[in-house]
């Protein structure tokens, strides 16, 4: 099949969905001979119009696991705004080294009743937003060599097509979806107030830049006083981690206890990456 562009298409509050998203659509469309576009709707603007997608277009629709599944806060937007039109895509997620239940079978059970063809996806690994230590510095340079693999033979793939399949990739993940991942306490109860908790702001060391409200994809922090978090937190951490006076951090107990919780369970493994074509 004839692909005339091949788009990246993704949410990304810390960057490593970007860079997988980024780089596996940049190779797909130079092996392609195809044209390479980008729509981030990370930010509220990007998700102020709906993208409509074409059967000469193939679209890498990227998305953070948040509790198991694609962020329930952005999943209106990607279930009503954006469309193919028997478009060939490529969904792909980043979790953080806990597991990505069923956030890749969602992404792919959603594009595939939006029109799109589902024909090759992803779970890669990305450092945790919550820590510096859970999946560090991931996804790494082995997990990039799986993405570039996965480039190759989509771009076969896709090469050797005469129509569009039959069937969409298999990917692995439950279906029905599961309900979402819960937050617990050591004593299996739902952590109190987990969904509450917002960043605080160290005065002294915030120079009042105003970057951290430029960046929150919620449009939730106050320009006129970042330390004032007035809209809705959906703990992506943008903040907390692109902040360049390291001046915001969770103070809320439940936050913490979960953080420090998912450490000891899960940093010292390292959790695979996987490809599915
Ligand atoms: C609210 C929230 C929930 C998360 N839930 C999971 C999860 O269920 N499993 C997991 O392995 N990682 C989880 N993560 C970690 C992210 O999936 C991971 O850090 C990802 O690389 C972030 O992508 P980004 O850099 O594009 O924002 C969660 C992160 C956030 C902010």
């Amino acid at each position: 099949m004839e692909i005339k562009t091949v788009w990246a298409v993704y949410f990304s509050g810390t960057g490593t969905t970007e860079k997988v998203a980024t780089h596996l659509a940049r190779s797909l469309a130079g092996q392609l001979g195809a044209q390479y576009k980008s729509h981030d709707y990370t930010q509220p603007k990007g998700r102020e119009n709906a993208l409509q997608f074409g059967p000469d277009e193939l679209v890498v629709l990227g998305t953070p696991v948040y509790a198991g599944r694609v962020p329930n806060m952005m999943l209106p937007f990607v279930q009503n705004s954006i469309h193919g039109e028997g478009t060939l895509a490529v969904p792909v997620v980043l979790y953080g080294n806990r597991n990505f239940d069923d956030g890749l079978m969602e992404l792919k059970q959603v594009m595939t009743a939006n029109g799109f063809l589902p024909i090759a996806g992803a779970a890669i690994v990305g450092e945790h937003s919550f820590s510096k230590i859970l999946g560090a510095g991931r996804p790494d340079g082995e997990d990039m060599a799986l993405v570039d693999q996965l480039a190759q033979q989509t771009a076969e793939k896709v090469k050797g097509l005469a129509a569009l399949p039959a069937e969409p990739v298999q990917v692995e993940g439950c279906d029905p979806i599961r309900p979402y991942y819960t937050p617990r306490d050591r004593n299996g109860e739902p952590i109190k107030d987990f969904l509450k908790a917002k960043p605080v702001t160290d005065l002294d060391k915030c120079v009042r830049c105003g970057l951290c409200a430029r960046l929150c994809p919620m449009g939730a922090i106050d320009p006129n006083d970042v330390s004032q978090v007035v809209g809705k937190c959906i703990k992506c951490c943008a903040c907390v981690k692109k902040c360049p006076m390291g001046a915001k951090y969770f103070d809320h107990e439940g936050y913490l206890y979960h953080q420090h919780e998912l450490e000891d369970l899960y940093a010292a493994r390292r959790a695979e990456s996987k490809i599915f074509i």
